[in-house]
Order: structure tokens, then C-alpha cells, then sequence
């Protein structure tokens, strides 16, 4: 019922409609009763006598004439109706299937990363798609049944029961033992049906990895296996579809069954109370009883598809209200975000922070203070949290304790979309929307001010949403390009900046993606530039390239370095090295080199790895160089080994590690 109430704004902006259409298939319904009527007066016309003379029938030729014409004009006027009410219902449904999808669409537009670090794609489709088109059919062809046999059985027990009540009551005898069996049955088959979406959930979502991840399962020739993981899901939708039918499968032939007993029960009594009532209850009137009952025997029979179809429709519009109800855990709080912040330089400063992820610390009391304008790296082993540090400046999420400023601001008093406006982030795997890459590049940066989509509103008279193209400034994009490096690859392709890229940017290489994503972070001119990693698949000339591009962009602004190779940090203000979620050294690179610690550790693997590049490059003779190179190699991996252990036990193993380097 409570899933009901929530329905009814959306049913109430259409409620005209609903309602008109609903009269009209009241009216349709009464209607159609009339030719039964007709042929009544017919019958008992022609098995009458006129004036006396049983020769002589009680009709005329023309009267009976009249009577089929009534029974043609009835029949033109119940279709008219019906066709009328189908426009308006079955359009109404459509209307609000659409606003529906805006409105969900729109609530799933602002949750937060934490919703969808739960939420999985391919259920998320499912729901908006499967769900919401059971919703529609109850809405349209399930209460245009509704009414039809709410309707249907009024009006034809009415007519029965002026006929005879003996026979009505045997009619109504058998309409207990429907609804009974119906609600049984209603409730097997939602429960069933709800099982049945939720692995329509689950293979949607399978299907989405799979072609979304197209490329890794066949380099690693693991098709066998998803084929057959995809295979077992499926059976157990088939299984589960089963399930469905078979209670939804015996709804019909059970009605069926009732609906013969009843009609021989009638025949029954029926031909008795012909013979028996001297004159009272005619034949006609018989058939017009068995016509008028005939008539009800589809709406009877849609009971069970109808119950079926609602079961269904209320069971999916669960699921949808489900996302309805999922809320961002990150928002603006009214009496909480001070809306008077516009503009923000970019001084940030983090006291105390730490961040769990259930009972995982992965960041652990930070204390760090970066003043705008600063070029600041972050460094540290896989895992340490340096991602988490990045997005909580973006307020991807709160942190569990502490408070991370901008400007003397709690990041939680900022609105959102100052907050994004002032932030730019390059995540470490960058996305790229099938489009050009100058849309690509100028996402996110609005050159016209979109109309606000409004949501909770009906659609009809509902300005049309305009279709403005995106108008990137081309002097600012292909400013962006150079500044990330990418300018040359562009000017390289046909296209160029129109090059279209296939769905997810996968005509691109690695670091012309990453480099993309770079562009669309500078473009927007953002106080706070954040790099995630992002230069981790480009070779070093061009890592120089982008590193020069940055530190022009980096003239009043805060830029944030995340990177593995001492290559990318060494020029930066400051560097902060983070490990297990602890910020434990910090300082310039040549600070850091002085510390000895995991920084200037760093930094002499990775100079020892390129002087064996260069040294292999300089030696001539190829054996003596691959024996060189194995014994280096090996030098390399014992060193990163020992580095690793040394990470995750004790710090006082560092004097070993630097003595294997040596
Ligand atoms: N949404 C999440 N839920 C649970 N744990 C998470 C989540 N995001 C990150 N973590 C955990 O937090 C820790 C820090 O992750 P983070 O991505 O910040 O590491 P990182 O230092 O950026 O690593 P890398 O250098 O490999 O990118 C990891 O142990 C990771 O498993």
C-alpha cells in the first residue's frame, strides 16, 4: 500500500486522463451490453405470438431491423470509447514511465562515490529499464483491466441479477473461490517475480563487465570461462523464470474449469425455470444471461493476468523506489553549507584526518598543510592511501575523523558545486565518452547555462528540452592539449581535434588517454589540479613534456603530484611520502635524499634502473650485454624484494636494503 501512496504524484499529474479514460470504459462496458438487449427482444419476439395468432410473430421485420441497427451502433460507439481510452491511458503511462526515468535518472546523477563504489551498473540498467516497463504496463494496460473488470462485473451482475437472481447465485458462488485462489497466488508470483529481476540484475551486470572488459578477457583467452559463468547465471534465470510460470501458467486454465462448471450449472437451472415459470423468465431473457455472462468471462480471465501484471509492476516499482531512496552520504546540508563561498584559491590543510573503510584505517591521523599555489608531490607504496588523500579533497567521501580545509573552510560548509569548480582531478584510470576529442577535452566546461531539467513535473507542457551542442572555445582546448602533451599526437591525427573517439576512448593509447583526461583537468583553469598517477603510461620525453605543461599551469595554482617515479616529483615544492596511510617523510627532493628514508630508497633503484638502460645501450657486444643485464636485473628484483619486506615489517631494514643496492 505504502509503495502505492508513493505512485500517486506521478499518477496524479496525469489524473485527467486516468480518469476520463476510466469513464470511458465504464460507459464502453455498459454499452456492450445493449446487443445482448436487442437479441433478447428479438428472440422472445420471434418465439411470441402478435395479437393472439400463434402463426403471426411477435416482431415485425423492421422492428427487427431497429434491433440490429442497435446492436450496430452500440458495438461503433463501445469501440469508439475504447480506442479513446486507450489514447489517453496508455499515452498517460508512457508520460509517466517518462518522468519516472528523468526523475530517477536526475536522484542517481547526485548520490555520491560511496553509492556507486556499492552499486553495480548492470542492475542499475536493469532497474531503468526491465522494472520501470513493468511499472508502465500496471499503469496503463493493468488499470485500464482494473477498471474494465470492475466495471464489467458491476454492470453485467446488475443485468444478471434484474434477469434472475437463481442464476446470479450460482455465478457468485464461484467468484469467493477465484479471489481466494487469485491472492494466493498473487503472492507467489511477486515474490517470484522480485527473484526472478534480481538476476536479471546480476546477468546484466555480467554482461556489462564482460563487454566493458572485452580486451582483458581475451588476452588473457578467458572466454571458456565467462562463457560458462555466464551460462550457469542464466540457467538459474531460466530456473527462476520457471518458477514464475509455473504460477502464473495455471491462473487461466483454473478460471477456465470454474467458468465451464458454471455455465453447465446454468444450463441446468436455467432450462428449469424456462419450463417452470410460466412465461416469467423467456428464453431471450436466458440468452441475454448467458450472452451477458459470456461477456465477463475475459474480464475473469484477466483477473489472473492482471493480478499477475500488478504483482509484478509493484514488485519493480520496490526496486525503483529502492533508488529513490538511496542518498548521498556526500551533499549539500541546508544550515550546514555556506552558500555565501564562491570562489576559493586553493589552501588546503588537513588536521588530524584519518579514513576507515569498514574496520581498515587507510589513513591514519594526517596532519598536512599545502598553501595555495604550492606544487606538491605524494609518493608512497601501492596501497597507501594516496588515491583516498586526493579524493577526499574532492570530498568523494567525508573522512571518518578530522577535518580537511580549503581557505580556513571545512570542506563540508562548501557548497558542491563551488567545491567542483574549484577542484580538478586526473583519476588514475581516466574515462573517455564516445565523442570527439575536443568535446572530450572540453567536458565539464560550459560555455551556455543548460536549462535546469525539473524533475517531480509532468512532461505535458513541459518546454522542450532545447539540444544545444557542446561549443568548446577552440583556443582554450588546444591550449590544454599542449599544456598536457598531447598537442603533437592531435595534430597527427586526419581529424584532428574532430577525431571521434570509439565508446570509451579506445581508438587512444594508454598515454594519449591519460594525457586526454590531463587536457579536460586543465581546461577547466581550476584552483586545485589533482594527478592521480596520470603520467604512469607516458615515456619520459614525454613525462618532461607534461611536467613543463604543468608547471606553466601551475602559476597560482595548487597542483597535486601523485606519482611512483622520483622523475615526476623531484621538482616539486614539497614532497609527502605516504605509507600504510601514514604521512612519514615530507620535504623537498633533496630534503628527502638527506632523510634516507623510503624516498631517497626510491630514488636509487629507479637511478639504477636507468643506468642500466643507458649502460645497455652503450654496450656494444650483444652477449656481454645480456650477461650484464641479467646480473643487474637480478641486483634489482633482490633490492625491490627486500624493499617490500622492509615496507611491511620493519623500518631498521632499510641499512639492508641500501646494502644490497651497494
Ligand atoms: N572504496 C573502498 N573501499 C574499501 N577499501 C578501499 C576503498 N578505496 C580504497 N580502499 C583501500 O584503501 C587503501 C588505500 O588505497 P589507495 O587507492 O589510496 O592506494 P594508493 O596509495 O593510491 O595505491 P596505488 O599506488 O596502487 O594507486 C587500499 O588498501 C585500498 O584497498
Amino acid at each position: 500500500m505504502d509503495s502505492l501512496r508513493s505512485l500517486w504524484p506521478y499518477l496524479k499529474m496525469h489524473q485527467r486522463q486516468y480518469i476520463i479514460g476510466m469513464v470511458l470504459v465504464i460507459f464502453a462496458n455498459s454499452i456492450n451490453l445493449l446487443p445482448f438487449y436487442f437479441i433478447r427482444l428479438v428472440i422472445d419476439g420471434l418465439t411470441g405470438a402478435r395479437d393472439g395468432d400463434p402463426g403471426t410473430p411477435g416482431i415485425t421485420l423492421a422492428q427487427a431491423g431497429w434491433y440490429a441497427l442497435g446492436i450496430v451502433v452500440a458495438a461503433v460507439a463501445a469501440g469508439v470509447f475504447m480506442l479513446y481510452m486507450r489514447r489517453l491511458i496508455v499515452v498517460a503511462s508512457r508520460q509517466t514511465e517518462y518522468e519516472i526515468r528523468r526523475d530517477i535518472f536526475a536522484h542517481l546523477q547526485g548520490l555520491d562515490k560511496p553509492y556507486y563504489d556499492r552499486a553495480s551498473t548492470g542492475d542499475l540498467m536493469n532497474r531503468l529499464t526491465g522494472d520501470l516497463s513493468a511499472v508502465r504496463e500496471t499503469l496503463g494496460f493493468g488499470l485500464w483491466q482494473i477498471v474494465n473488470i470492475v466495471s464489467g462485473f458491476l454492470t453485467s451482475f446488475a443485468v444478471m441479477f434484474s434477469l434472475s437472481w437463481q442464476l446470479t447465485l450460482i455465478v457468485l458462488a464461484v467468484v469467493p473461490i477465484i479471489v481466494g485462489v487469485l491472492t494466493y497466488l498473487a503472492r507467489l508470483i511477486n515474490v517470484r517475480h522480485r527473484l526472478a529481476q534480481e538476476q536479471n540484475s546480476k546477468i546484466a551486470g555480467k554482461a556489462q563487465e564482460n563487454f566493458s572488459g572485452a580486451r582483458v578477457v581475451k588476452g588473457y583467452a578467458i572466454e571458456d570461462r565467462e562463457i560458462s559463468e555466464y551460462k550457469a547465471m542464466n540457467l538459474e534465470l531460466l530456473k527462476r523464470n520457471i518458477a514464475l510460470t509455473k504460477v502464473d501458467g495455471p491462473l487461466r486454465s483454473f478460471m477456465s474449469l470454474l467458468l465451464g462448471l458454471a455455465f453447465a450449472l446454468i444450463l441446468l437451472v436455467g432450462g428449469r425455470l424456462i419450463l417452470n415459470s410460466n412465461g416469467a423468465f423467456t428464453v431471450g431473457m436466458f440468452v441475454q444471461f448467458v450472452g451477458t455472462l459470456e461477456r465477463l468471462t475475459f474480464p475473469m480471465l484477466m483477473i489472473g493476468w492482471i493480478t499477475g501484471v500488478t504483482q509484478r509492476g509493484l514488485a519493480s516499482w520496490l526496486r525503483l523506489r529502492e533508488l529513490y531512496d538511496a542518498r548521498a552520504q556526500v551533499q549539500d546540508v541546508p544550515g550546514r553549507t555556506d552558500t555565501s563561498i564562491r570562489a576559493l584559491d586553493g589552501d588546503l590543510r588537513f588536521r588530524n584526518v584519518s579514513m576507515n573503510y569498514g574496520t581498515r584505517e587507510v589513513l591514519k591521523n594526517i596532519d598536512l598543510h599545502v598553501p595555495a599555489g604550492t606544487f606538491l608531490g605524494i609518493t608512497g607504496p601501492t596501497g597507501s592511501g594516496k588515491t583516498v588523500l586526493g579524493q577526499l579533497i574532492t570530498r568523494s567521501m567525508d573522512p571518518s575523523s578530522g577535518v580537511v580545509r580549503m581557505d580556513g573552510h571545512d570542506l563540508r560548509v562548501i557548497p558542491l558545486r563551488v567545491l567542483h569548480d574549484v577542484v580538478a582531478v586526473v583519476p588514475q584510470e581516466p574515462f573517455l565518452f564516445g565523442d570527439t576529442l575536443a568535446n572530450n577535452i572540453a567536458f565539464g566546461v560550459e560555455k551556455q547555462e543548460l536549462p535546469l531539467v525539473k524533475t517531480g513535473v509532468s512532461v505535458v507542457g513541459a518546454p522542450p528540452v532545447p539540444n544545444i551542442p557542446q561549443q568548446p572555445d577552440p583556443e582554450r582546448v588546444r591550449n590544454a592539449a599542449r599544456l598536457a602533451g598531447l598537442l603533437e599526437d592531435i595534430e597527427g591525427f586526419p581529424d584532428g581535434f574532430e577525431t571521434l573517439l570509439g565508446e570509451r576512448g579506445v581508438t587512444l593509447s594508454g598515454g594519449q588517454r591519460q594525457r586526454t583526461a590531463i587536457a579536460r583537468a586543465i581546461v577547466r583553469e581550476p584552483a586545485i589540479l589533482i594527478l592521480d598517477d596520470s603520467l604512469s603510461a607516458v615515456d619520459t620525453e614525454t613525462e618532461r613534456k607534461i611536467l613543463d605543461g604543468l608547471r606553466e599551469v601551475s602559476q597560482g595554482r595548487t597542483v597535486i603530484l601523485i606519482a611512483h617515479r622520483v622523475s615526476t616529483l623531484r621538482h616539486a615544492d614539497k614532497i609527502v611520502v605516504l605509507e600504510e596511510g601514514r604521512v612519514t617523510e615530507q620535504g623537498s627532493h633533496d630534503e628527502l635524499l638527506e632523510l634516507n628514508g623510503h624516498y631517497a630508497e626510491l630514488e636509487r633503484l629507479q637511478r639504477l634502473a636507468s643506468d642500466l638502460d643507458e649502460e645497455d645501450d652503450a654496450i656494444g657486444d650483444p652477449e656481454a650485454a645480456a650477461d650484464r643485464l641479467a646480473a643487474r636485473r637480478e641486483a634489482i628484483r633482490d633490492a625491490q624484494a627486500t624493499q617490500t619486506q622492509a615496507t611491511q615489517t620493519q623500518p631498521t631494514q632499510t641499512q639492508t636494503r641500501q646494502e644490497v643496492l651497494k
